[in-house]
């Protein structure tokens, strides 16, 4: 203990003056420099030296630092310290996120997309005219119905379907890009298309966006203003349908009214666990990331998935 203190001590003397010309030198090395006049932190850097930090709103150094001279005796008896991680690292994942119209997938992703720089959000495309404001690139990629099927004979998306009268697809060259490179990659489909996905990457982590209550999604709907009347009746009954589908995923996660926040939480927390599980750590699974053949993907999608022919049928 007397030990750990001095060395507590020693990481935490002062940058600009004599350690005895602080004030105060708090346990977590926290000092009134006589110098500067000032909270000081000295905190280690990762390089193994240390950068001073002034001011009041720094944060403490949270663990003590080891002692050099132990850590000297205890090389010398093992020899140098392996600094390769311990656990082996998670393959990257497929997260798909679905769930009814109006129910916040757009919401949700928006805010978890300036949380987690970490994740690729897939920017899918369709033949839909662009809504008031949206962005080329950001909200969709707008193509004409010619173009789109263009792409689908080339086989250049991973997955498409119909929703409401519209093309809707995931670029596939996006998806191995990410993945490729070890980033996790975020698919934000219709409740078909993550059926389809599910099929061809079983791997993938599947979320059911929900709301309340139908009533409260109703009210999102109409308030969003994006339909005219007929559009948001056929929205809503396919909605009824597609929670249906809700034991077909991984995880179900309300949205609920004026809590945006806490529905962000819960899906990046379920990313989280997923990603710390042993099995995709250790790749037990070895499901196929890559997916099949594209042909069998559009397919699959209309064989599947009752909703499909609901949905197009009602377009
Ligand atoms: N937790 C929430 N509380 C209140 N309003 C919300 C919440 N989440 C989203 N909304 C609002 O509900 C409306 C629908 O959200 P959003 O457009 O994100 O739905 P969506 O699931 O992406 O719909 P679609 O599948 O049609 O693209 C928007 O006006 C949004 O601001
Ligand atoms: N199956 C797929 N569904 C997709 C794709 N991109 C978006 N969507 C879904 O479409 C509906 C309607 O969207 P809107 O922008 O017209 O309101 C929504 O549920 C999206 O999630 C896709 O590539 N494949």
């Amino acid at each position: 203990m007397q030990q750990t203190l001095r060395a507590i001590r020693r990481a935490a003397c002062c940058p600009h003056t004599a350690e005895s010309l602080c004030l105060s030198t708090s346990r977590t090395g926290r000092m009134l420099c006589a110098a500067v006049g000032k909270p000081t932190w000295r905190l280690p850097t990762t390089k193994g030296g240390f950068s001073t930090v002034v001011g009041t709103d720094v944060k403490p150094p949270t663990q003590p630092l080891p002692d050099p001279e132990v850590m000297k005796r205890v090389t010398s008896v093992l020899g140098p310290l392996d600094t390769k991680p311990l656990a082996p690292a998670s393959r990257p994942v497929v997260i798909v996120i679905s769930g009814p119209s109006g129910v916040g997938k757009d919401a949700v992703l928006t805010r978890l997309k300036e949380q987690r720089e970490d994740l690729y959000f897939v920017v899918t495309a369709t033949s839909r005219p662009k809504r008031a404001g949206e962005v080329e690139g950001r909200d969709y990629f707008f193509v004409s119905r010619e173009r789109f099927e263009g792409w689908m004979a080339e086989g250049m998306l991973l997955e498409h379907a119909l929703v409401y009268g519209e093309y809707k697809g995931i670029p596939r060259q996006q998806v191995d890009a990410a993945l490729a490179a070890g980033t996790d990659v975020v698919l934000r489909i219709d409740v078909q298309g993550a059926a389809t996905v599910k099929r061809l990457m079983p791997d993938c982590i599947s979320i059911f966006v929900t709301a309340d209550s139908e009533d409260v999604l109703v009210k999102r709907l109409v308030a969003r203003k994006t339909e005219p009347l007929d559009k948001l009746l056929v929205r809503v009954q396919t909605a009824r349908q597609e929670n249906e589908h809700i034991a077909a995923f991984d995880y179900v996660v309300v949205n609920r009214d004026g809590e945006l926040d806490e529905c962000v939480r819960q899906v990046s927390g379920i990313i989280e666990a997923e990603k710390a599980k042993v099995t995709r750590r250790l790749q037990l699974r070895q499901e196929p990331l890559q997916p099949q053949e594209p042909a069998a993907a559009a397919t699959a999608t209309a064989a599947a998935q009752p909703v499909v022919a609901a949905t197009v049928a009602a377009s």
